[in-house]
């Protein structure tokens, strides 16, 4: 990593200052939207709106389907920030900027994190439409050194090493699939693995098949690194693929 790509402590904190001098909101929850889930933030209560071009020191938003905006609001009688549009490490951002709103949300005083993404099925059992509660996660870039946390460790943050067993939180897992049976959507919902590769570019046959053969249940270009940096530095997290499309696996099947 090079020093310019650093971030000091004093700017996160400024942004967490400009935005608690332009909200009265408090958020308990952020919770990141992914690729076409944007519109949960229109259903926050009582709304204060940023553009993300108008935030000191936040990245801006260059894919389709994530508008640049951050919204506060009350949802179902909590507080929440929503990120309506994330940043990708395929859009040229390095990843201490693709992840910079996590620890901002951690200065406002975010106690949750919820990560969504679009995310392809590897798994026979996991149909397009179908709602993956993320159970643990297999960081490609950064088992190869593209990692947020690479470079000098900010210790108000969090320590060097962090363990990243327990990264999902167990008890919020739980609470989604009980929630899901009263509302009578669980056939819908299933726990498992998700793959974070580097993009932009879909999978390649073979690449299905390896990852399908690792354990892999479904796989985007998002949401690791955003889950590192909130593990390190103290986040509960939970997680959901909303999954779009099944990867082809088969020579037969590809066009
Ligand atoms: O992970 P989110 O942001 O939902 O987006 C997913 O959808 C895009 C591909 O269609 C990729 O960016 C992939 O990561
Ligand atoms: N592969 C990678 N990322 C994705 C996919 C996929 O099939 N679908 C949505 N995001």
């Amino acid at each position: 990593m090079h020093s310019k790509d650093q971030i000091s402590h004093d700017e996160y904190q400024k942004t967490a200052d400009w935005l608690m001098s332009q909200t009265k909101h408090r958020p308990q929850v952020a919770i990141i939207c992914g690729s076409g889930l944007g519109m949960l933030a229109d259903t926050l209560k009582c709304q204060d709106s940023f553009a993300y071009s108008d935030i000191p020191g936040f990245p801006q938003s260059t894919v389709q389907g994530h508008a640049g905006r951050l919204v506060f609001g009350e949802l179902k009688g909590k507080t929440c920030v929503c990120m309506q549009g994330r940043f990708h490490m395929y859009e040229g951002h390095s990843l201490l900027k693709t992840t910079f709103p996590v620890r901002v949300f951690k200065l406002l005083g975010v106690e949750t994190l919820i990560v969504t993404n679009a995310a392809g099925s590897l798994a026979d059992g996991l149909q397009p439409g179908d709602i993956m509660i993320i159970k643990d996660h297999v960081n490609f870039p950064g088992l190869v050194g593209l990692n947020p946390l690479c470079g000098p460790n900010d210790d108000k943050f969090g320590p060097r090493f962090p363990a990243m067993s327990g990264c999902y939180d167990k008890n919020l897992r739980c609470q989604a699939m009980e929630i899901a049976k009263q509302l009578g959507v669980a056939g819908l919902m299933q726990e498992g693995v998700y793959a974070m590769v580097g993009g932009p570019n879909f999978e390649t046959i073979a690449e299905a098949r390896l990852l399908h053969r690792l354990g892999v249940d479904a796989v985007g270009m998002s949401t690791a690194p955003e889950v590192v940096v909130a593990t390190h530095c103290g986040l509960r997290v939970f997680g959901l693929s909303l999954i779009t499309n099944k990867v082809v696996k088969s020579y037969e099947d590809s066009v």
